[in-house]
């Protein structure tokens, strides 16, 4: 494939915008300015130059043409499969399509969680107190990404506070959902795959809570298909209340620590649930420390709408 372009040859390559690509020295990529360029650097430097597309197919690299110039590159997931997700986890299966992964993301997955949320969320227009229907306060600091949900304008708002769109749904986030709801077919038939792109931030702190509800505001197809919530608990332990019904008597409760997943979705996907009381201060210092949270207790749920 290597070629010394001659005159007809190089006008020839030259029409059709081909690059040439010095291999002696290095990699160059370039397009070739005029023939003396050639001439010059054949001449002094011995240089072999071979198309552009040969090149880039010995290199392995792409060759058609690149799109809109981008410095991050969309197709890369960093491996937070390896690196949010801990080796020691255990599960406990609560119901049909409901499962929480216990412990199951590591320190450093919890502190990354954090701080996407503090960099898309702590601005103007993101985390606010949202109120209920009837006017009241909820007691917890909410943000959305992906999508806009509010308890009264529901999806219907697609903007924030301050108008403007939420950010999208970290790429993070979506490959981290998918690795959860591998895990989690492991154990129950009843988890299909979704693809989040809805993803509701709560922060709770001392005297937070919220009361019992069913996530239903998704689209029919969604939750017809009984697509799970992940819930993502990090800081205080919540006391997490559950049952198929609105009467608190026949309620279950679990506790979501620090790292804990409860994952909800198949016959499950319309549970009430609340969180009845936040355990301040008992988030374990290692935690703590590395994702240096607010005292209270952050959770996300992920959702496909
Ligand atoms: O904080 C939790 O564990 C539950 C959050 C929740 O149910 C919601 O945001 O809809
Ligand atoms: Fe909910």
């Amino acid at each position: 494939m290597n070629k010394t372009l001659d005159d007809r040859g190089f006008m020839r390559y030259l029409k059709q915008g081909v690059f040439t690509l010095g291999l002696d020295v290095g990699l160059e990529i370039g397009p070739t300015r005029s023939n003396e360029d050639v001439v010059f650097k054949g001449a002094f430097h011995r240089r072999q130059y071979i198309t552009a597309p040969a090149a880039l197919i010995r290199l392995g690299l792409p060759t058609e043409k690149p799109g809109p110039f981008t410095l991050i590159d969309p197709h890369f997931f960093p491996n937070v499969a390896r690196s949010w997700r801990n080796t020691e986890t255990c599960c406990e299966i609560l119901g049909p399509g409901m499962i929480l992964l216990k412990n199951y993301i590591t320190p450093q997955g919890q502190a990354d969680i954090v701080d996407k949320c503090q960099k898309l969320g702590v601005d103007i227009g993101g985390f606010y107190e949202p109120r209920n229907p009837s006017g009241d306060k909820l007691r917890l600091h909410m943000t959305c990404f992906g999508r806009n949900w509010d308890p009264v304008t529901k999806y219907e708002n697609p903007y924030r506070s301050d108008g403007s769109d939420p950010p999208k749904v970290p790429r993070e986030f979506i490959h981290f959902a998918k690795t959860v709801i591998k895990d989690a077919q492991a154990h129950l038939d009843d988890v299909p795959l979704m693809v989040p792109d809805v993803c509701v931030v709560n922060h709770y702190s001392s005297h937070g809570r919220l009361g019992l509800h069913q996530d239903r505001d998704e689209s029919s197809d969604s939750l017809r298909k009984g697509l799970p919530v992940i819930s993502i608990s990090i800081g205080d332990t919540a006391e997490f209340c559950y049952g198929h019904t609105r009467d608190e008597n026949k309620l279950e409760s679990v506790f979501l620590r620090s790292g804990d997943v409860l994952i909800f979705g198949g016959k499950s996907r319309l549970i009430f649930h609340g969180v009845k009381k936040i355990y301040i201060m008992s988030v374990p210092e290692q935690i703590n420390y590395a994702t240096k949270l607010i005292p209270g207790r952050l959770n996300l749920t992920l959702r496909q709408f």
